[in-house]
């Protein structure tokens, strides 16, 4: 994998409103290998927050402030350009695809050496061999660890996190969170979390925050 990231993830005076009323506020600033674990209420704007990051903020929406990776500003970007990776409570891989279709999918086009890529990354999470397998012949948490793999092949520059872990049963979420956060250390990015769980926010280990 690609070499550890130096850049810090800021969102400067970020308030996002909805129908005239202020929803969130948020300031501030997620340094590289750091995770920020924001908490609230179902509806305080957990999601609203990580859309406007990535770049789909619904149009309902009114949003001020500045977000930047780095010095580059990235709310002047479309959302493909903006080097995001997102990991949802759903590892959401492509059905019609296999394993290694997958984590391909992920690499970006002009990658050297996509088969030897493909089989570290599954051989880092415990799955070498299975670049072959149907998404559909695995259980939860291979697929998740599919997803993070996939997620990471594509070297991303931060990392957005939507209660990644919610739909794992409870010894698979503590693996997880080990293997997710030490992996989002390791290569450095700056990482969003957000979640309703407290485990996961003492997982992460980094600073909380409460929205609504
Ligand atoms: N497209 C939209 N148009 C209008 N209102 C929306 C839209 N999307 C979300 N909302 C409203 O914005 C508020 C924040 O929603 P959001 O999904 O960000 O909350 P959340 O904190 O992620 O909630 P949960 O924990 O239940 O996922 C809610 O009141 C929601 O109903």
């Amino acid at each position: 994998m690609n070499d550890a990231a130096t850049e810090s993830l800021t969102l400067e005076k970020v308030c996002i409103r909805l129908a005239g009323q202020a929803l969130l506020q948020v300031n501030t600033r997620i340094a590289p290998g750091e995770v920020l674990t924001v908490m609230g209420p179902s509806g305080s704007g957990k999601s609203t927050l990580l859309a406007f990051v990535a770049g789909f903020l619904d149009s309902a929406f009114d949003a001020q402030g500045q977000v930047r990776l780095g010095e580059q500003n990235l709310l002047a970007l479309p959302a493909e350009q903006r080097g995001i990776g997102l990991l949802f409570q759903d590892p959401l891989l492509f059905p019609h695809l296999s394993v290694a279709g997958n984590l391909r999918f992920g690499l970006p086009r002009h990658a050297p050496d996509k088969h030897r890529q493909i089989a570290q990354a599954l051989e880092q999470v415990g799955l070498a061999g299975f670049e072959n397998r149907d998404p559909a012949t695995l259980s939860g948490g291979q697929q998740a660890r599919v997803a993070l793999m996939r997620l990471l092949l594509s070297q991303p520059r931060a990392v957005l996190l939507d209660e990644p872990f919610s739909k794992l049963d409870t010894a698979l979420r503590q693996e997880m969170r080990a293997l997710v956060f030490g992996q989002l250390r390791e290569a450095g990015l700056p990482t969003l979390l957000v979640t309703h769980d407290e485990a996961d926010a003492a997982a992460a280990g980094g600073p909380i925050i409460a929205l609504g």
